[in-house]
C-alpha cells in the first residue's frame, strides 16, 4: 500500500456540512500549468482540518474554489451535499469565510459592516445583536465596533472578520491563515471557537504556516505540494509514518532516512515538501488521486 495514502474514505454520499472534491483543477494560463491538479479530497465535519503546504502550493485557490469565489476549471466541489458550482448560493450559505486579504470597507464603523452582512445571510434582527455581541465579546472587539474600519489594527481587522464569519452559524467555516496578525489572546479565543465548532459537528477547514500550531490544534493535516495533496492524516499518524522508533526504519518510507524519534510535524512537511511533487507534469491526471497516490 501506498505509505503516503491518506485513510480517508472515497467521496460518495453526501456528508452534512462536510466538504467534497472530486477530480478538482484549476489553471491561471489556459490550461499550460495546473494550480491545482485532479485533487480529491473530502473534508470531514467534526474535525479541524489544516491544509498545510509551502508558498504557492495551491492552498488559497483550493479554499477560494470551495467558497465559490473562483471557478475550478475541472472536476465538482459540493459543500454538504450542495454544488458549488450549479448551487452557489445555498452552497455559500454553508459556509463562513475568513479570507487572506480581505477588503474591508473602511468607512464603516465594525458595526454596520456587521449587520451588512448579517443582511447578505439572512441573519434576524435579534439573532443578529446578540451573535455579535457575543462573538465581539470573545473576540475581544469591545469598544472598537463603534468606531470606522480605517481606524482598525491588523489583528482588530482580523478579528472583525471572524466576527462576520461566523453571524449565519455556518456549519463550514474556512479560514485562510487566520492567526496572523493575532495577538495571543485572540489567537487562542479563535482555537476555542474552532474547537468548539468541530466539536458540535461543524467542519473547520484552515490553512496555516505554523506549524507548531497546525500539530497542536488539527485532528487532521493534509500537506500540498505544486498542486497536489501528498500526505494526510492526524499529525501523530503522519510522525508514525516518518519517524524512525526504536531503531527500526518508519514503514512509510524504507528508502527514505527517518526522521529522528524526537521529530515533528515541521520535519515531517520538510521532508517531504523538499521533494519534487508526484507526478511532476504539468497536465491533470486521470482518475482519482489519492493524496501521495502516486508516490
Ligand atoms: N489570480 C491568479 N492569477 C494567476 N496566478 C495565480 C492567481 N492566483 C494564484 N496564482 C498562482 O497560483 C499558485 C498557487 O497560489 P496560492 O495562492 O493558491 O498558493 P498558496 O499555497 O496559498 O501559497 P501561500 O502559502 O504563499 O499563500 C501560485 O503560483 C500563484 O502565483
Amino acid at each position: 500500500m501506498d505509505p503516503t495514502a491518506t485513510t480517508a474514505a472515497t467521496p460518495t454520499a453526501a456528508t452534512p456540512g462536510g466538504i467534497e472534491l472530486e477530480h478538482v483543477g484549476k489553471s491561471f494560463d489556459g490550461g499550460n500549468t495546473w494550480v491545482v491538479r485532479d485533487l480529491t479530497w473530502r473534508v470531514e465535519p467534526g474535525r479541524i482540518t489544516g491544509l498545510l503546504g509551502p508558498n504557492g502550493a495551491g492552498k488559497t485557490t483550493t479554499l477560494r474554489m470551495i467558497a465559490g469565489i473562483l471557478p475550478p476549471d475541472r472536476g465538482t466541489i459540493r459543500v454538504g451535499g450542495v454544488d458549488v458550482t450549479r448551487q452557489p448560493l445555498d452552497a455559500k450559505r454553508r459556509i463562513g469565510l475568513v479570507p487572506d486579504a480581505p477588503a474591508l470597507y473602511d468607512r464603516m464603523t465594525g458595526a454596520e459592516f456587521l449587520r451588512f452582512l448579517a443582511d447578505v445571510y439572512g441573519v434576524p434582527t435579534a439573532h443578529r445583536t446578540r451573535r455579535m455581541e457575543e462573538l465581539g465579546r470573545r473576540l475581544g472587539i469591545g469598544d472598537w465596533v463603534h468606531s470606522p474600519i480605517a481606524r482598525y489594527s491588523l489583528g482588530l481587522r482580523q478579528r472583525l472578520l471572524l466576527v462576520g464569519s461566523l453571524l449565519h452559524d455556518p456549519p463550514v467555516w474556512i479560514l485562510d491563515e487566520p492567526i496572523v496578525g493575532l495577538d495571543p489572546e485572540a489567537a487562542r479565543a479563535l482555537k476555542d471557537l474552532m474547537v468548539e465548532r468541530s466539536r458540535r459537528g461543524g467542519t473547520v477547514l484552515m490553512t496555516t504556516h505554523l506549524l507548531e500550531v497546525a500539530e497542536r490544534l488539527c485532528d487532521v493535516v493534509a500537506i500540498m505540494h505544486r498542486g497536489r495533496l501528498i500526505a494526510e492524516g492526524s499529525p501523530a499518524d503522519l510522525r508514525r509514518r516518518f519517524v524512525r522508533e526504536g531503531g527500526e526504519e518508519p514503514a512509510a518510507r524504507p528508502a527514505a532516512a527517518g526522521l529522528p524519534a524526537d521529530a515533528g510535524l515541521e520535519d515531517v512537511f520538510l521532508l517531504l515538501t523538499r521533494e519534487p511533487a508526484p507526478g511532476g507534469t504539468d497536465e491533470p491526471g486521470p482518475g482519482r488521486h489519492a493524496p501521495g497516490g502516486s508516490r
